[in-house]
């Protein structure tokens, strides 16, 4: 039976979870003044699913995505991801886990100016030992996926906003990560940029079988999530689904 809408906890076998939070807390002392940037949160995501965390400025999204992707420890709590305790994995293995597991997608895209769009999708790869053949030959059906095929060898700069974020995409798919994280990622583009950002990625979530899980401030573009969690003062305060349902795998 389908949960209600606004469930933050499914009865999905944890096998089939991609994420499992529980009384997450991330308290931060400044000075004699503690703010509770995460105040006690929990929920499932489950694997496929895409998310949007959505909130005010200063409500706790950027904490929270930084708790999922294990890159500052919690003031209490439990983060699974993939069922793996991510508080049990010293440096080097979150650093490993990351790799294997985690695609992130930043709002200013993070490329590297000095290398073409080709070499910027690589790069993923370059960490994981992948040899340049092999590379060249994913970042190049990659890229041919998501139209910029004839870009390849362009610098970041002479690409639009709109090109440069779907770059960011193919870096953030090319090690086929089971869970993406995206932090704004249409906060640079203009309004159609961001709604073409929007459908690639449910399109990638429906298609792949990939997790999502999407930080914005923009209400009307958390509508293309299948779920959106609000976050207000640190705490989990709502949990609706998104209302486009438009069949972005017929376009
Ligand atoms: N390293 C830190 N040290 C002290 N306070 C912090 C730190 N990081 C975040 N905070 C505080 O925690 C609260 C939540 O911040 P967070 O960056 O998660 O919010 P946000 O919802 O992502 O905001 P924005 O939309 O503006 O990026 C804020 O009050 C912020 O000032």
């Amino acid at each position: 039976m389908e949960p209600p809408a606004g469930a933050a906890y499914t009865d999905t076998p944890a096998a089939d979870l991609a994420l499992q939070v529980r009384s997450l807390y991330r308290y931060y002392q400044t000075g004699t003044t503690v703010v509770r940037a995460l105040d006690g949160v929990s929920f499932d995501v489950k694997v496929g699913e895409f998310c949007a965390i959505v909130g005010t400025s200063g409500s706790g999204k950027s904490t929270l995505l930084n708790q999922l992707a294990g890159l500052e420890p919690a003031t209490a709590g439990i983060v699974r991801v993939f069922n793996r305790d991510i508080a049990a994995l010293n440096e080097r293995e979150l650093v490993e886990f990351r790799l294997q597991n985690i695609g992130f997608i930043f709002q200013s895209f993070n490329l590297i100016k000095s290398l073409t769009a080709l070499e910027n999708v690589c790069l993923p790869l370059v960490f994981k030992g992948v040899n340049p053949s092999l590379r060249k030959k994913a970042a190049t059906v990659l890229l041919q996926q998501l139209g910029l095929q004839n870009h390849a060898g362009h610098l970041p700069t002479q690409l639009s906003g709109g090109q440069q974020q779907r770059l960011g995409i193919a870096r953030a798919l090319i090690a086929n990560p089971r869970i993406i994280y995206a932090d704004e990622p249409t906060g640079n583009l203009d309004s159609k940029s961001a709604q073409e950002t929007l459908k690639l990625l449910k399109k990638i979530a429906a298609a792949g079988n990939k997790t999502i899980i999407m930080v914005t401030h923009d209400e009307h573009l958390a509508q293309y999530a299948d779920r959106i969690f609000k976050i207000s003062d640190g705490k989990l305060v709502a949990v609706s689904r998104g209302t486009i349902s438009d069949n972005v795998n017929k376009q």
